[in-house]
C-alpha cells in the first residue's frame, strides 16, 4: 500500500512538473515572432488634386485579410498633376513635400524595398483626350521625381475607369473583412440571398463609379464585366465609370447647356444660393472634352453666374445631364450605359461622404429616409449665401459654395442615373474611412500589384496563437484535476473514509 502511495507521489509530483513545463514552452516559445512591418506607398493623382498614402503590414501575415492599413495621408498643396498641362516640369517637383513626409514615416532601412505606384485617373484621361504630348509629358515629370525618391519605384500610369471601380470595390471588401467570412455569417447571407460583398460608388471631380457583386449579370456588355477569384471564390462583379460625371465636370457640362440659352453674360442659377455670384471666363471653357460638344460662339468673354437657390429647378436642370432615351440593352443607368438590377449593400465615398458628411446625411447605422435627404438638402439650397457663409466661416468657399448643387447632383445622380428609390435608398451607406483607411481605390491597387490578395484561401495552422496557449492551458488542468482526483482516490484521506462510512 505504501509503495502504490509513493508511485503514486512520484507520478504526481512529475505530471505536475510536467504540466508547469508545458505552459510555460506553450507561453514562451510559441509567442508570436517580433514584428516585422512592411510598408507601401501609393500616390492617387485625381483630377482635383493628388493623394499620398503610406500603407504598412505585418510580413509574415501578408496574404491575411484586413491586415494592410493606412498610417499615413498627405495631400499635395496646389492642383491635381492634370492642371501642369501648361507647365508640365512642374507637375513632378510638386510632390515633393509629401515625398519627404513618406521618408519621415518609414524607416530609412526600408526606403529601398518600399514599392511607390502611381496612378493617375480622370484628370489625366481627359488632358489625354485634350492634348496628348502634354498627358505624356506630366507623366514623365511625375515618373522622374518618384525614380530620384529613395523607394522602389513601380511605375506612374493613367488607370482606366475599369480599375478605379474594381480597385474601390476590392479595397472597402477587404477592409469591411468581406472577402473571408466565418461560416455562420455565409450561411445567413445565403440564406437571405444576399450578396456578401458591398458595392461600391465613387464621386470624383472628373468621372464617377459604381461597382458591385451581380449574381445576374448578363454577358449583354463584357465591357462592364469583372472576375475575381480571391480566397478559394469566385466573384462576378459589374461595374462602370462615367467620364466627365465627376461633380466639377457634371457642373461644367450643367453650365455649358446653360450656356445654349443664355441671352446675356449674367446666368441665374438655381443651385448656388441667392447672393452667390461667381464669375467665369468663356476663352478656355470649351476645350475641355466634357464640354467641347457644346462649343458655342458666345458676344462675352466673361459669364457672370448668379444664385437663385431653388432646389426643385436645379434638380430639374441637373435631370438634363442623364440621357435615358435610348437603351440597347436589357436595362441601362443613363447614356446607354448597361446596368443590371442594384444588389446589396454600397458604400459611397469620395465626393459622396465629402458632401453627405457636412449635411449631416451620413447617419449610420440607421440610414436616413430619402424624404429626409430630399428635405435637409432643399432647405440648404434655400438658405441666402451671406447667412451659409457666416454659419460655416471655417469652410473653403470653394467647397462652401458647391455643396447645394453637390447636394443635387449627388440625389440626381443615384436617383435619375442608377435608379436608387427610397425602398434601396438605406442599402447606401456613406463612408469617408474603413478603420484608419480612406475607402478609395489605392488600396486595392497596391494589394492587387504586390499580390496581396491570394486567389485560393492560404493554408494556416488551424488555431491562433491564443486558442493553442488557452487550449494548452485547458487540457493541463485538466490533466492535474484527473491526476489529483486519482490520488484522492488512492489515497483515501481519513476524513473521505469517516464520510462514507
Ligand atoms: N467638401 C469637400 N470637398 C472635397 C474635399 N476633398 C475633395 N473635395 C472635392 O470633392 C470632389 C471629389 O474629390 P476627389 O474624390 O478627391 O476627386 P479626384 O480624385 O480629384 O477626381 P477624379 O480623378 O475624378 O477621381 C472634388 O470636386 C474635390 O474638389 C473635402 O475635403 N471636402
Ligand atoms: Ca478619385
Amino acid at each position: 500500500m505504501s509503495s502504490t502511495r509513493t508511485i503514486l507521489l512520484i507520478l504526481g509530483f512529475l505530471s505536475t512538473l510536467a504540466v508547469i513545463a508545458l505552459i510555460a514552452v506553450a507561453v514562451t516559445q510559441n509567442q508570436p515572432l517580433p514584428k516585422n512591418i512592411k510598408y507601401g506607398i501609393v500616390l492617387d493623382a485625381g483630377s482635383s488634386h493628388t493623394n499620398l498614402y503610406v500603407y504598412e503590414w505585418p510580413a509574415e501575415k501578408e496574404n491575411d485579410t484586413g491586415v494592410v492599413k493606412q498610417v499615413e495621408v498627405c495631400k499635395v498643396e496646389g492642383p491635381g498633376i492634370s492642371g501642369y498641362s501648361h507647365a508640365t516640369e512642374k507637375a513632378g517637383p510638386s510632390l515633393a513635400q509629401c515625398l519627404q513626409q513618406a521618408k519621415e514615416v518609414i524607416p530609412s532601412a526600408q526606403h529601398k524595398e518600399t514599392p511607390v505606384y502611381l496612378g493617375a485617373t480622370a484628370g489625366m484621361r481627359l488632358l489625354r483626350l485634350q492634348n496628348e504630348s502634354a498627358a505624356d509629358k506630366v507623366l514623365s515629370s511625375v515618373g522622374n521625381t518618384l525614380r530620384s525618391a529613395p523607394f522602389n519605384f513601380q511605375g506612374a500610369r493613367i488607370i482606366t475607369g475599369q480599375e478605379e471601380g474594381a480597385y474601390g470595390w476590392i479595397t472597402i471588401n477587404y477592409l469591411l473583412g468581406n472577402f473571408k467570412q466565418s461560416g455562420w455569417k455565409k450561411l445567413l447571407h445565403s440564406l437571405k440571398s444576399l450578396s456578401e460583398t458591398s458595392g461600391a460608388l465613387d464621386l470624383g471631380g472628373a468621372s464617377t463609379q459604381i461597382t458591385f457583386e451581380s449574381k445576374d449579370l448578363t454577358s449583354e456588355s463584357p465591357e462592364n464585366q469583372l472576375y475575381f477569384r480571391l480566397y478559394g471564390k469566385d466573384y462576378q462583379v459589374y461595374t462602370h465609370s462615367f467620364l466627365c460625371y465627376g461633380k466639377d465636370q457634371a457642373l461644367q457640362q450643367k453650365l455649358a447647356r446653360d450656356l445654349q440659352t443664355v441671352e446675356n453674360s449674367n446666368l441665374f442659377d438655381p443651385c448656388f444660393h441667392k447672393g452667390y455670384e461667381r464669375t467665369i471666363n468663356i476663352s478656355d471653357f470649351f476645350k475641355n472634352p466634357c464640354t467641347s460638344d457644346k462649343k458655342k460662339q458666345l458676344p462675352f468673354s466673361q459669364l457672370y453666374i448668379k444664385g437663385e437657390g431653388d432646389y426643385q429647378k436645379c434638380r430639374e436642370s441637373i435631370q438634363k445631364l442623364f440621357n435615358k432615351s435610348n437603351c440597347p440593352y436589357s436595362s441601362c443607368s443613363f447614356n446607354g450605359i448597361y446596368l443590371p438590377p442594384l444588389q446589396g449593400d454600397f458604400g459611397a465615398f469620395s465626393a459622396f461622404y465629402f458632401v453627405m458628411n457636412f449635411l449631416n446625411l451620413t447617419s449610420e447605422p440607421n440610414p436616413l429616409a430619402l424624404n429626409k435627404v430630399i428635405s435637409t438638402i432643399e432647405s440648404f439650397c434655400a438658405r441666402p449665401w451671406q447667412e451659409v457663409k457666416t454659419a460655416y466661416h471655417h469652410i473653403k468657399e470653394k467647397y462652401l459654395s458647391e455643396y447645394c448643387f453637390s447636394g443635387a447632383y449627388i440625389l440626381s445622380l443615384l436617383e435619375n442615373g442608377y435608379g436608387f428609390t427610397e425602398d434601396n435608398w438605406q442599402m447606401i451607406h456613406f463612408l469617408g474611412k474603413i478603420g484608419s483607411s480612406d475607402a478609395g481605390w489605392t488600396l486595392g491597387y497596391m494589394l492587387n500589384l504586390t499580390n496581396m490578395i491570394p486567389a485560393e484561401q492560404p493554408a494556416g495552422p488551424p488555431l491562433s496563437h491564443g486558442s493553442y496557449v488557452g487550449l494548452m492551458v485547458l487540457c493541463s488542468l485538466v490533466l492535474v484535476s484527473v491526476l489529483l482526483f486519482a490520488w484522492l482516490l488512492f489515497h483515501k484521506p481519513k476524513c473521505l473514509q469517516k464520510g462514507i462510512v
